[in-house]
């Protein structure tokens, strides 16, 4: 019989994890995602059902690398006063040879900090030259981890937020230090921004194109369903589109399929050398989350752990 699986808290992926070991390491698999050879990475759409709300399975093998990993997603209706995630996440890895489960991963930091390097890379590969000011949408759990990667590897003269509530953009604001100025609309911490990240659970559009710099640089995270929107046609009619994986955003998002809007290439493109990333023009990178940046994020984790535990 297989040894039984490890549990890893979040407290430990926290301690494991950090964005200069993760970004390098995902940017190397959007880029081997984008070559579609079945060696390197397996990662089909995640399937998703709605028996309570929202029930997502994110399986990715890797074979050159060893790694087989799916994560089990759930979203609910966060109940009054509850401080638990609206995005409930575990990760899980398996052996890739015998398919006992090895490891089981809290997936709330992973997913955290895994959306936000992605959107980082975005940022990386497409955001103006000198960009000044980072405007947030969103003050939730995605907003805190973006704004740490970002105030991390860049440097802004100015980030603002905007939520839905004053009082919830004043908290973000008070966890940030009070670095961060608090906008009273959204109109108002986008106008003249350079980069813009968008956190919502918003199911209408909340950014509008109208508001926007040209070349200013959108890494829209939210609105990951069909039916879901945050940014508005005129954005993304405008907008030269990235995305994570193509398949994923013609099945998944809504200011994609709503819109019309074609995916120009997905970041790993960019990183191959196979699209060009038109810095100079205004650009959305649309995330909607991939298992192989879970699968990575665990590896790294679960390969730290290891080496920890084997130790004492
Ligand atoms: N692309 C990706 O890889 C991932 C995307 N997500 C998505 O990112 C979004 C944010 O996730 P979390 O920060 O974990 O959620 P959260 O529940 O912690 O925060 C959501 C934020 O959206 C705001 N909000 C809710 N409804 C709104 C509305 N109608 N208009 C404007 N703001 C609204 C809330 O006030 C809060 O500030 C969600 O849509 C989630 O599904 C989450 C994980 C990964
Ligand atoms: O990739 C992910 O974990 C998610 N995408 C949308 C909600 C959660």
């Amino acid at each position: 019989m297989a040894a039984a699986p490890v549990v890893i808290s979040q407290d430990e992926v926290r301690s494991l994890l950090r964005y200069r070991d993760l970004i390098p390491r995902l940017e190397d698999a959007l880029a081997k995602f984008s070559r579609r050879d079945s060696a390197d990475v397996i990662q089909p759409v995640r399937s998703t059902s709605d028996p309570i709300q929202y029930f997502g399975l994110m399986p990715t093998y890797m074979e050159n690398d060893g790694v087989l990993c799916t994560k089990v997603l759930c979203f609910y209706k966060r109940q009054a006063g509850s401080a638990l995630p609206s995005v409930q996440s575990t990760v899980l890895i398996l052996d890739p040879e015998y398919g006992n489960v090895q490891a089981v991963i809290d997936g709330e930091v992973i997913t955290g900090m895994r959306t936000a390097a992605a959107s980082a890379i975005s940022a990386k590969l497409l955001m103006p030259a000198r960009a000044e000011v980072l405007a947030i949408l969103g003050s939730g759990h995605q907003a805190r981890s973006h704004y740490s990667v970002f105030t991390e590897i860049f440097t802004f003269k100015e980030v603002r937020v905007w939520s839905q509530t004053r009082a919830s953009a004043e908290r973000f604001s008070d966890w940030a230090g009070g670095a961060v100025r608090v906008c009273g609309s959204a109109e108002e911490a986008v106008r003249g921004a350079d980069v813009i990240v968008t956190v919502t659970r918003a199911t209408e559009p909340v950014l509008l194109g109208q508001w926007i710099k040209p070349g200013a640089h959108v890494a829209a995270v939210g609105a990951c369903r069909p039916d879901w929107r945050e940014l508005d046609d005129a954005l993304m009619k405008e907008a030269v589109v990235y995305a994570d994986s193509k398949e994923g955003a013609k099945a998944e998002s809504g200011d994609i399929i709503l819109s019309g809007a074609e995916v120009f290439a997905e970041l790993g493109d960019i990183l191959n050398g196979t699209s060009p990333a038109h810095r100079e023009k205004t650009t959305v990178f649309k995330s909607l989350g991939m298992g192989l940046e879970d699968a990575v994020s665990a590896k790294l984790v679960f390969d730290r752990w290891r080496a920890k535990n084997s130790q004492t």
